[in-house]
């Protein structure tokens, strides 16, 4: 798939940006702050329907306006896509796909298909486990629907627990949710070990090609409530909310469950997040992004768009040259600040965009 054209108004530093894009490789070029990343928080919008960098709706649309429009479109095997969005202070947000209004935002889920890599993702391994569950999430919003319906359902009945046990109170209202959350979260748990499984078998291949084969990775899905059923899951989650009651009350929050949950990365063997170096920590965390390309080709058909925000000066020549070799069939975007970063690799179709203080210029076609 690949976005054909991209037009925002009044979306971060943007007034009024129309932009239309290779099918190949796009390189943003600009300083600091002039809105490269915002370019790519718009096109990942289209595919995970919120900001990447965890931005409520509201703070994207530019300061001291009242409203924000995201239009792209392109094709698909299927067909070619217009995606719209209007975006709005005082209202729910307004989506169109191909003209047509759409009430509900699992509709949309799915016409575009987007993974993103920046320096934070880097971290993937050394950072806390909300970081390594959302890599998981994400990915899982963008494939399956009923997922991202599931996970919001989750979220907000642990939230008004956690406000009861706050309060210290232990009624048949915890009893209700403790049902609902081992219902939404059984088929959380679920997905996500599906989901380590394929990731694990991709990875394996492709961290052993990007080390020259010195390097094993695995990966495991860590949770109280391992299973292979979902009856089962849903069972075994269940006690689990009630054995640990007393606990969450004395807390004041849930604190086993889903929400809780892991992904632990060994290289060699050994968990990765206590012994491994930066240097190889950084070849996992690619090893992973890569893999989810693959995983949404082999369930869509397609390679998603790939976002690449600065980071090529992160990884090492060796890194960034697999990185940019395995990037043949795949419309990606990449963020640097110089030309020179890039100069030593050879693009046969490439198209070269100055990003300056919200102003964008086709440099090179
Ligand atoms: N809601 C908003 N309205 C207007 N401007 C905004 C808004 N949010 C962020 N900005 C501005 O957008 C600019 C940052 O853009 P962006 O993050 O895309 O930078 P960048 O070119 O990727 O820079 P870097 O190379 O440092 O990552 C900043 O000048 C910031 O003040």
């Amino acid at each position: 798939m690949y976005v054909k054209e991209l037009e925002v108004i009044n979306f971060r530093n943007y007034s009024n940006l129309k932009i239309e894009f290779a099918k190949g490789l796009n390189i943003l070029v600009g300083e600091n702050a002039q809105g490269k990343t915002n370019v790519l928080e718009a096109l990942n919008y289209l595919g995970a329907l919120k900001s990447h960098r965890g931005n409520k709706d509201k703070e994207i649309i530019k300061w001291g306006k009242n409203k924000a429009y995201i239009r792209a479109n392109g094709s698909r095997n299927i067909g070619d896509f217009t995606l719209e969005f209007l975006l709005s202070l005082e209202s729910k947000k307004e989506i169109k796909l191909n003209g047509i209004k759409i009430n509900k935002t699992s509709e949309v889920f799915g016409t575009v298909n987007s993974v993103i890599f920046s320096p934070e993702d880097l971290r993937l391994l050394k950072d806390g486990p909300d970081v390594r569950r959302r890599f998981i999430d994400n990915e899982l919003n963008q494939l399956k629907p009923k997922y991202h319906h599931y996970l919001n359902q989750y979220n907000k009945v642990i939230q008004e627990r956690n406000n009861l046990l706050k309060q210290r109170v232990n009624n048949t209202l915890i009893d209700i949710y403790d049902e609902q959350l081992s219902e939404f979260g059984s088929f959380i748990i679920l997905n996500r070990i599906e989901f380590i499984k394929k990731l694990s078998i991709i990875s394996k291949l492709l961290h052993r090609k990007i080390t020259n084969g010195k390097e094993e990775i695995s990966i495991q899905y860590k949770t109280d409530v391992k299973d292979v059923s979902l009856k089962d899951i849903k069972e075994k989650l269940y006690r689990l909310y009630k054995e640990n009651i007393a606990e969450d009350i004395k807390k004041g929050y849930t604190s086993k469950g889903p929400h809780r949950d892991d992904l632990i990365i060994f290289i060699n063997g050994v968990d990765a997040k206590s012994y491994a170096s930066q240097g190889q920590q950084r070849t996992a965390a690619l090893s992973l992004k890569l893999s989810e390309i693959e995983i949404i080709k082999g369930e869509t058909g397609e390679y998603p768009i790939l976002l690449l925000d600065d980071v090529m000066s992160e990884l090492d020549l060796i890194r960034q040259k697999y990185l940019l070799d395995s990037l043949k069939d795949i419309q990606t975007f990449l963020t640097i600040t110089s030309l020179n970063d890039i100069e030593k690799f050879n693009f046969d179709k490439k198209r070269v965009f100055e990003v300056y203080n919200g102003t964008i210029n086709v440099k090179e076609i």
